[in-house]
């Protein structure tokens, strides 16, 4: 198994000569001419490449007829963005815009600036002057308002008008989910059916030959593909066991961020969710947008609620008390049917899980040994047990081989950090090898992402393609541990690839001897959840650490949603004319049709009850259920985790409350696991790859639409059915209007039987208090932040207190003073002050 050890052998790395026939193009035949000229001819470039993508050639319209085997997924799709004289070509259904932003939203960065430093008087923890430095660096490297100016190049325009010229229908036999908001043949049968009335049959009664024994085995599962590897999972947990166990300094290194980067550089965050966040929402532009802070609720909750994580830690060092009770016995009790409705609304009949690989509509055709990449990885991929690209693979490798900038959207589940990893990996592979003598070897890939277990997953991930690149190194800096202690590290392991999430970066480059040096050799520069690490709460990272890698590189930016406000800022990060590529029709859904989503309304106080019926449903339904209960903040997540440990649930909690340490542990036994309820806050959002989770349940208002179809993303991975199902409150109803073009039905809500409703309130009263008022405060603070829920404080203060019977509090739990006023919630009637 490979190692984040930097080898000293070296490897001969030859420049393979079909490189070369990647940076040909091709013609431009529909489109208008294009403002740069191709590189070679085009008469050379199509059988150039058509040899080197022979099956994807097929797709485009160039002359080849259609084999019945390409058709799948191309039929009538047609080009969306312009053909670049130098983009190479991508088959019919790719969305591909050439250009980058019509409009900045600096000036909203800015308006927070100024409000934030109105604010900095307030600041409890002393980050006025950080933040003025953070301030002053950023205007000096010209990344201020000034700097981005409202820009709308001819390009940019013209990306526009392709993108409403051209649609396509990207339906195919192959392909599960159509982009026009149908859903495809392969799932007509179940899905319409089901959609109304018709239940999944339990998984039990699958008459699935591949399930029976497929999933025998509980820590494996197969696919019917021979070449996934079956060992995947176990495989990626070995190395992030690796990978922890060599940061020997974790266990004592209690959330160094918080005491260094996550104290400077989130300080605009931090004031205004404390202190009248009214400023900053009004810079949501959702309704009902949560202005995110970092990956999760780490910043969120102790900015929004005054609940401080230093307070938390030693509880939380020694938190092990988690129910390892199986509930079978009690959850089987009580029939499906009697627990849900039949009307005319949406029966929530929880799926049985998926047979294996039941679809396999997110892999092209096109293999990568029909790619141009050098031997040694292909070894590596198929040791992986990759031999098919995934569709968004097929679309980008070619475009980035050839050392384009790409902004890339592409469904939750399908194969993004392969795309992103392996053309990286390639670069690499044509520099120079680090000498042993290189004190200060360079770093020449780089890769950001959001959190900590995403860094992780995708370091695995590259070592998995490295397996038999021994002098190619990776490291991840995310945190967790002492700076120092990380320092020490990564100059023991010199890498070429650094993993990284942004704060831990920023500390490096600021703290650390040497690393801005090697950051200069960074060839190529890639945002994994892109649109995510460009929003508020990331972006002044983002662009210090932009700043601090040569202009002269290649970035790729990568995510399942591509807002347009991120379309108009990528500038930042991106070239002028990088390609946009975005599998995902427009005009489709941004969710996968396999996956079943419904939403449920009802009163608050039903919600911990209804939270609790819903997985007896499913695990009555499904012996091999994995589960993501996903709550607004980390306190009520843990509080939410409580109740149903106390409910004899088999459940497990993630949030940024814990130890790395522990995040760990529970994440890695939830990828291996089933059988298994993981409560979790938006740590676990976006990216985490956990395979076969079989159900979803989201409580509470998103912090906005991208937040609800990430968490959604974390089911229905890899062509496999899933189930979402969207707990909310009636006056949390709104937040449906920015999802209503997603195939969400409306769910009759299950009746809870009075035997269910009092197990709940006792399971409840057996919480601990001090649980219980965190999560209240917790819950107030987020809601408080929502545009629309925290816009009227009294109904605000009205519905916390509802939030609070609920968990069995009449009489709501006092809120120390100061943080009522860091939320403008003083002398509200209906607060208890202390
Ligand atoms: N070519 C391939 N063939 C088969 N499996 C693949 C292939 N490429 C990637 N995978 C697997 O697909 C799964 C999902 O990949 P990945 O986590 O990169 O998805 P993603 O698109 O980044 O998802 P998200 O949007 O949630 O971050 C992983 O288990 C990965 O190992």
């Amino acid at each position: 198994m490979k190692t984040t050890s930097f080898s000293t052998t070296f490897m001969p790395v030859r420049l393979l000569p079909q490189f070369r026939l990647l940076s040909t193009s091709l013609p431009a035949t529909h489109f208008p001419p294009m403002k740069f000229a191709p590189t070679l001819s085009s008469s050379r470039a199509v059988p150039l490449l058509s040899r080197v993508f022979p099956l994807r050639l097929r797709y485009m319209g160039l002359g080849f007829r259609r084999s019945l085997q390409t058709e799948r997924a191309f039929s009538t799709r047609a080009f969306r963005g312009p053909r670049t004289g130098s983009g190479s070509e991508l088959p019919r259904g790719y969305e591909r815009r050439a250009g980058g932003a019509s409009k900045s939203l600096i000036e909203d960065e800015a308006e927070l600036s100024d409000w934030v430093s109105e604010l900095r008087s307030d600041s409890p923890r002393g980050r006025e002057d950080e933040l003025e430095g953070r301030r002053g660096r950023v205007r000096e490297r010209g990344t201020d308002r000034e700097s981005y100016p409202m820009k709308k190049s001819r390009r940019e325009s013209d990306s526009g008008d392709f993108g409403e010229s051209r649609r396509r229908d990207f339906r195919s036999p192959n392909q599960s989910f159509t982009r026009n908001g149908g859903i495809s043949k392969r799932f007509d049968n179940k899905s319409e059916g089901d959609k109304k009335d018709r239940p999944f049959p339990p998984r039990n009664n699958r008459g699935n030959s591949n399930s029976s024994g497929e999933f025998g085995d509980s820590s494996r599962r197969r696919f019917p593909n021979p070449n996934e590897s079956f060992s995947r999972n176990s495989g990626i947990s070995k190395r992030l066991d690796n990978k922890f166990q060599s940061d020997d300094d974790k266990e004592d290194g209690l959330f160094p961020r918080r005491n260094t980067r996550r104290n400077s550089n989130l300080k605009a965050d931090s004031f205004t969710r404390n202190g009248g966040v009214e400023g900053l929402r009004r810079g949501g532009r959702e309704t009902g947008k949560i202005l995110r802070v970092m990956d999760d609720t780490e910043e969120k909750e102790e900015k929004l609620t005054g609940v401080r994580i230093e307070d938390l830690l030693s509880e939380e060092e020694s938190d092990t008390a988690i129910s390892d009770d199986d509930g079978y016995g009690v959850l089987r009790e009580k029939s499906a049917t009697s627990l849900f409705g039949s009307d005319n609304e949406v029966s929530v009949k929880v799926l049985p899980k998926s047979s294996p690989g039941s679809s396999d509509s997110y892999l092209s055709e096109s293999r990568f040994d029909q790619c141009s990449v050098s031997p040694l990885s292909l070894k590596g991929i198929k040791d992986a047990g990759y031999e098919k690209m995934t569709v968004v693979q097929e679309a980008t490798l070619p475009v980035i081989l050839k050392g384009k900038d790409v902004l890339a959207k592409a469904k939750t589940g399908t194969g993004k950090t392969v795309a992103f990893l392996l053309p990286s990996i390639e670069v690499v592979v044509k520099s120079p090898p680090i000498t042993r003598d290189q004190k200060r070897p360079p770093i020449l890939v780089l890769v950001i992402c959001p959190t900590r277990e995403l860094a992780s997953q995708a370091s695995a991930e590259a070592n998995k393609l490295l397996k038999y690149h021994p002098s190619i190194g990776v490291q991840v800096v995310i945190g967790g541990t002492r700076l120092a202690l990380e320092q020490k590290r990564i100059q023991a392991n010199p890498c070429q690839i650094l993993v990284a999430t942004p704060g831990r970066l920023k500390d490096h480059i600021e703290n650390t001897a040497g690393f801005a040096t090697r950051l200069m050799g960074v060839k190529v520069l890639v945002l994994d959840e892109a649109d995510h690490l460009l929003d508020m709460g990331f972006r002044k990272d983002i662009e210090r650490i932009i700043s601090a890698v040569p202009k002269q590189r290649q970035t790729l930016l990568f995510s399942a949603t591509v807002p347009e406000e991120v379309r108009q800022i990528c500038h930042i990060a991106l070239k002028r004319d990088h390609e946009y590529i975005n599998t995902v029709q427009e005009g489709s859904e941004e969710t996968h049709a396999q996956v079943r989503q419904t939403h449920l309304v009802a009163p608050l106080d039903k919600h911990f009850s209804l939270v609790y019926a819903l997985l007896k449903e499913h695990i009555a339904d499904d012996v091999e259920y994995k589960v993501l209960v996903f709550c607004t903040t980390a306190m009520v997540t843990r509080l939410v985790a409580d109740l149903l440990g106390e409910l004899n649930l088999n459940v497990r909690e993630i949030h940024s409350r814990k130890p790395q340490s522990y995040r760990t542990r529970v994440s890695d036994e939830f990828r291996k696991s089933k059988g298994l309820i993981l409560v979790t806050s938006d740590v676990s959002a976006r990216g985490v790859d956990y395979p076969d989770v079989t159900l979803v349940i989201q409580v509470g208002v998103p912090a906005d639409r991208q937040q609800y179809i990430h968490r959604l993303g974390r089911t229905g991975r890899k062509g496999k059915e899933g189930q979402g199902i969207l707990l909310l409150a009636p006056w949390e109803e709104f937040f449906l209007s920015n999802i209503k073009d997603l195939p969400i039905n409306k769910g009759s809500v299950p009746s809870v039987d009075p035997d269910t409703k009092k197990k709940v309130e006792r399971a409840l009263s057996k919480v601990e208090m001090k649980n219980k008022e965190a999560a209240y405060q917790a819950w107030l603070g987020y809601y408080n932040s929502n545009k629309k829920v925290g816009r009227d404080k009294h109904k605000l203060v009205e519905l916390a207190n509802e939030f609070s019977r609920s968990m069995g509090l009449d009489n709501p739990p006092a809120i120390p003073k100061l943080v009522l006023g860091k939320m403008g919630l003083k002398n509200v009637p209906g607060l208890r002050s202390k």
